[in-house]
Order: structure tokens, then sequence, then C-alpha cells
């Protein structure tokens, strides 16, 4: 650089930006450490009204400072011109000066030293945790948590565990919408019945009655005894995509009703079942905070029975005749028109409530409990024993189907079919019948893709497609299996 005034020392940009370096171990957080001045260069502007002008050349140029979360234009750092409105453009450390050298020409600019001061608000979540944690341990700095409304649940690796405290008292300062932090507390790999687990307050008040929003609906619920996963939420979204309204949907494990809720929005029926007592009464709570009631009926048993129980009661309840009663929109009275002078239009019929009449059969069963859904499968034999006539090819089933049953269930990671072909093979002994894996492209719930498929050697078998849900350890994933219910399981005698 040739002009005299625009010499100043800086450091290279990426290093200029760096987090101070606070190593103090597992001791109580020192917010004051993360304070650092950065000597840069500023253009000072002798009149605002060129602020706009300078600003957007100087981007053009890159000669104007590009930080995350700092703006370039600050008040001059004299007081005295500060208060009188002065400002100033922060620049570049690289300068190349083309620009601001014209600008300082024309006397609309001069370069100053500016003293630009970071503190610990500035950093994020990242920077405090690298600047803390030993660099070993920076590979897996805790992120991706479960966030359940106000809580973050933390299930925190060896290594970390003393950080803990540190930890959550950052996540804190990081996240305003969560006011507690939890970590999962180690139960020697057990998983309880119901899928909640033992925790540890790190930081915040322990008040687990948190408020969640999801597909368009709103639950209620105390994290700490029912199942919650935000993870799910795509998953959700996936399978309830596949609901067409007017159909029934027999949600087997149903929690809170992540599935079952939205749903019954799409004014999908659902017989939406847990075991859990604490899920039911939660999921009664949603049905009527999201009034969803004329669709979705809430049960509380074993999932194991409730596969047959839930084929019969939507059978009944559809030959009784049973509907969705949805009461008509009431319209806000129109404005008397007397004063336009003209005629008030004659009176419309009143709206009617519409009736959505329940099917006789299941379109879809969703078992998400990945553990051992798989060991539910033997349920279904008899599903619809000396109901033949309800399915296609009876003239009488008008082309209704056989249901498809979508299982969860965890497998290891890999690149390659190897835990998706593990997953048919757990399936086709559970279900007594062959199975093959879908092909790439090839839609399990497809028109002729069904029971009726043979295999090269006439055999029927079942075409079971394999969804990745997502990665839930190094080592493990969580897996969606969907099939349609093979004729030579549906129509079998129970037992
Ligand atoms: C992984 S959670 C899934 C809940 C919900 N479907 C979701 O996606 O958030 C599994 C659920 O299965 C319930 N459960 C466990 N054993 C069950 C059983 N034998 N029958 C029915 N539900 C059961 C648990 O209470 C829990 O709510």
């Amino acid at each position: 650089m040739s002009h005299p005034e625009l010499q100043y020392h800086v450091e290279g940009e990426m290093t200029v930006f760096q987090v101070p370096i606070v190593r103090t171990g597992t001791a109580a957080l020192n917010r004051a450490l993360f304070s650092k001045s950065i000597g840069i260069a500023a253009a000072a502007v002798h009149d605002n009204k060129t602020i706009a002008h300078y600003r957007k050349a100087l981007q053009a140029s890159k000669e104007i400072l590009q930080a995350d979360r700092v703006s370039p234009i600050c008040p001059h750092p004299d007081k005295t011109l500060a208060d009188q409105g002065r400002k100033c453009l922060l620049l570049n450390p690289s300068v190349k000066a083309e620009v601001l050298k014209d600008g300082v020409q024309k006397k609309d600019l001069s370069v100053i030293p500016y003293e630009l001061k970071l503190d610990y608000d500035y950093w994020s979540y990242r920077d405090v945790m690298a600047s803390i944690l030993p660099e070993e341990l920076h590979d897996e700095i805790p992120s991706g948590f479960n966030i359940a409304g106000h809580v973050a649940h933390l299930n925190l690796r060896d290594a970390y565990v003393p950080y803990k405290h540190l930890i959550a008292e950052i996540l804190l300062d990081k996240n305003p919408q969560i006011r507690t932090v939890i970590n999962k507390v180690d139960n020697v790999g057990a998983e309880s019945e119901f899928r909640t687990f033992q925790y540890e307050v790190l930081a915040g008040p322990d008040d687990m009655h948190v408020t969640v929003n999801e597909g368009d609906c709103t639950f209620e619920f105390d994290y700490s005894k029912v199942y919650w996963n935000s993870k799910l939420e795509t998953e959700h979204r996936r399978l309830v995509t596949l609901f067409q309204p007017g159909e029934v949907v027999c949600d087997v494990m149903a929690g809170i009703g992540p599935f079952a809720v939205p749903a019954g929005k799409k004014r999908v029926f659902v017989w939406a079942n847990d075991k859990n007592p604490e899920s039911f009464k939660c999921l009664e709570a949603a049905i009527q905070k999201n009034k969803v009631a004329p669709f979705v009926r809430p049960f509380c048993e074993d999932g194991r029975t409730f596969i047959r129980r839930a084929a019969d009661e939507v059978l009944e309840a559809s030959r009784r005749g049973d509907c969705a009663v949805i009461p008509p929109k009431v319209k806000p009275p129109r404005r008397s028109s007397n004063s336009s002078g003209r005629q008030p239009s004659p009176r419309r019929a009143a709206p009617k409530e519409e009736r959505i009449p329940i099917p006789p059969t299941i379109s879809h069963f969703v078992m998400n409990l990945p553990a051992s859904a798989i060991e539910f499968l033997p349920g279904y034999r008899g599903l619809y024993a000396g109901h033949e006539d309800l399915f296609a090819p009876s003239p009488s089933a008008n082309g209704r189907r056989l249901p498809m049953v979508h299982v969860h269930c965890f497998g290891p990671k890999a690149d390659d079919d190897g835990p998706k072909l593990d997953v048919c093979e757990r399936v086709s002994k559970a279900l007594g019948v062959r199975v093959r894996l879908a092909r790439e492209g090839e839609d399990p719930a497809a028109e002729g893709v069904e029971e009726e498929k043979v295999g090269e050697d006439g055999v029927p078998e079942v075409v079971v497609g394999v969804h990745l849900v997502r990665a839930v350890a190094p080592a493990k994933s969580m897996y969606c299996a969907s099939f349609r219910l093979p004729r030579a399981v549906a129509f079998a005698a129970r037992d």
C-alpha cells in the first residue's frame, strides 16, 4: 500500500476472528475470559450521506470487513464525533485499498485505527466449546441433542461428563428457547418398557412440563413420563404423507400421537394405542387440544392384542355406520346492504354438517417401537380371517387392498444393503413367509406388488421396502420396513 494514511497493522482475517483459548478445565465458566480486542482499521465517513455509497463500493471491492454477527457500520470511535452522529466503516484486514484510496483522495473518508471489541456474547456455542474443551474432544462436541420444548436432553459420552455443567451452562447461554438442560443417566443399557429414561438436571429448573409443536399440532406432556423425540419429525411427516383422507390407520405404539394427531388433522381416521397410561392421557389431551376427536380414537393396551382388536372394531364401526361428523362452519353474518340501496340477497339454506363414513378396513399399521416391534408381527396372523370378501380380487371389495404395515427396527449402520437384508430376514421369520428386499425404485405399496408376487421358483414372496430413518449411534441406525400384509398371513386361521 503506497498511501501513508492507509498503512495499519492487522493480523490475517481468519486469525483475527478466532475465539480466545480458555482452557480452564472443569472450573466454573468465566465469561470475562472470552473478551478480546482486535486492532483493525476503519474508514471514518465525513458526511453520513455518503455511507450507503461507500458501503456498497467497499463491499464490491471486498475492502469492507465481512464477519459474522459484526455490523461493518459503527459509531466513530471518538466519543465527541460519535455524539455528533459520525460513523465509520470497518475495513477488511487484508484490504486492497482501491475504493478506499479513491474516497480518501476525494476527502470523503479518512482511515483511522479502530479497536473492535468482542466478548462472550459474540462467540457461538461451538466457538466457546472449542475454546474450553481440550483438543482431543473437539471432534465430537455435543450437538444435535434432543429438544423437547424448553428442555435440552443430552446423552453425554464418558469423556465429556467432567465438563457436563459447563456444557449445560453454555447451551443455556447460547439457546434462548432452552431453560433446562438434562443428561441421560446411564441405566446400564436397559431400555424402559415405555422408552422413558433416568436423568439428572445439569442447568435450569427441574421442570419437565413441556409444550411442543410438530406437524401443525400442539402437544403438552411431562417429558420424564412419556416418550418424545424431536429427531423423528421427518419420519412422522414421511408416513403421514402416505395416509389419504378417509382411510383408517392403526398406530399400534402411538406415544402421545405425533403420527396420529397430524393424520387426524388431514381427516385420516386413526385408532391410536399406547400401553403407557401417561402417554394415553397426553394423547387424549392432544386429541382435544388439536380438535381431531372426530377422527382419532385413543386406546391403552398391549400392542400385541390391539392389532386384531383394531381390525375387528374398525369393521364393526363401519358396519354400524359410524361417521366423523364435522359441524358446518359458521360464517359471520353479512353486514346489511341497506346503506348501498341494494336488496338483501334471498336466504340461503343453512349449511349442513359433513359426515365422513369410516371404511371397513385398515389401510396402514404403524409400529414405532424399534427395539421390539418386529416381534409383534405374529399378531397379524388371521387379522382378516374369514373376511376375504372385503379385499380385492373379490368383486364386492371395490379394489380394496390389504393393509400396509410400517414396522420400525434397529440395525447396524452400513454402506451396503447388509442391514436391510437382515431386516427382511427378521420380518420373514416373524411372519412365516418368504420376503424379498424391494429393488431400487420399487415401491412395495404399488399396484400389483403384493402377495401374488412370486419368485423365480413360483413361490409367493412379500416385497419389503426398508427405509433408513436415522443414525441413532455411531454404529447403529433406525430403519422402517414397509410391506403389504400377505394374504397367507391376513387370512390364516387365528390361533
Ligand atoms: C419409540 S416410542 C414411539 C412413540 C410414537 N409413535 C412416536 O413416534 O413418538 C414407543 C412407544 O411404544 C409404547 N409401548 C411400549 N411397549 C408397548 C406395547 N407392548 N404396546 C403398546 N405400546 C407400547 C411406549 O410407551 C412408547 O410410547
